[in-house]
């Protein structure tokens, strides 16, 4: 019987090129093709932020497909952390590099409620910069960022150096 790391590396795809030349894309749709592997991804994701945390913000928009399910498991709410221009004010916005390219991210400031601890949840952990423009946007509103969960941490790229200022509990359930 294979591990559940195991199947996701199967599962996911490695796309070469994409979206620009020398990024190797990790496409990690085809997990959402198995709706067992997926409820065992979501059963993990719990279990590994059960009683550490009081609600999740999940990065558009891979960041919502799991990060809602793990928000309702948990029994604590799920708030969206949107592109630029995307949520109706009050909005804070935070700009970063990401491995192919440059973003801005916002999240409706009043949901975030002062020393609430905070799951921060993406699909995938590369340079880390989009991971930590959400946390600076949670500690701007008063939140504290108390995990990290990702399906895939790109290690080469050292993403976790950037996060460990917030907090070192940074998860993945599979690494290249
Ligand atoms: O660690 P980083 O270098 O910041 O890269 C990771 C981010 O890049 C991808 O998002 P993308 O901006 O491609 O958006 P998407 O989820 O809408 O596809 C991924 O979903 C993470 O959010
Ligand atoms: N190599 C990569 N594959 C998939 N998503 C990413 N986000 C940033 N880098 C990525």
């Amino acid at each position: 019987m294979s591990t559940l790391q195991e199947r996701i590396d199967q599962t996911i795809a490695n796309v070469a090129d994409f979206p620009k030349p020398g990024i190797q894309y990790k496409d990690i749709t085809p997990l959402f093709l198995d709706a067992k592997l997926s409820n065992e991804i979501v059963d993990a994701f719990a279990g590994i932020s059960k009683g550490k945390v009081d609600a999740v913000c999940g990065i558009e928009s891979r960041g919502f497909l799991y990060g809602i399910q793990i928000a309702q498991k948990l029994g604590v709410p799920f708030i969206l952390v949107r592109k630029a221009g995307k949520l109706p004010p009050p909005t804070v916005s935070e700009s970063y590099d990401l491995e192919y390219g440059q973003a801005t991210i916002e999240v409706n400031e009043t949901y975030i409620k002062e020393g609430m601890r905070i799951l921060v949840h993406d699909d995938v952990l590369a340079t880390g910069g989009t991971a930590e423009a959400c946390a600076k946007l949670i500690e701007k509103c008063g939140g504290k960022v108390t995990q990290f969960s990702f399906i895939v941490n790109l290690e080469f790229l050292n993403g976790a150096e950037k996060l460990s200022r917030f907090t070192t509990d940074i998860v993945s359930l599979t690494a290249y």
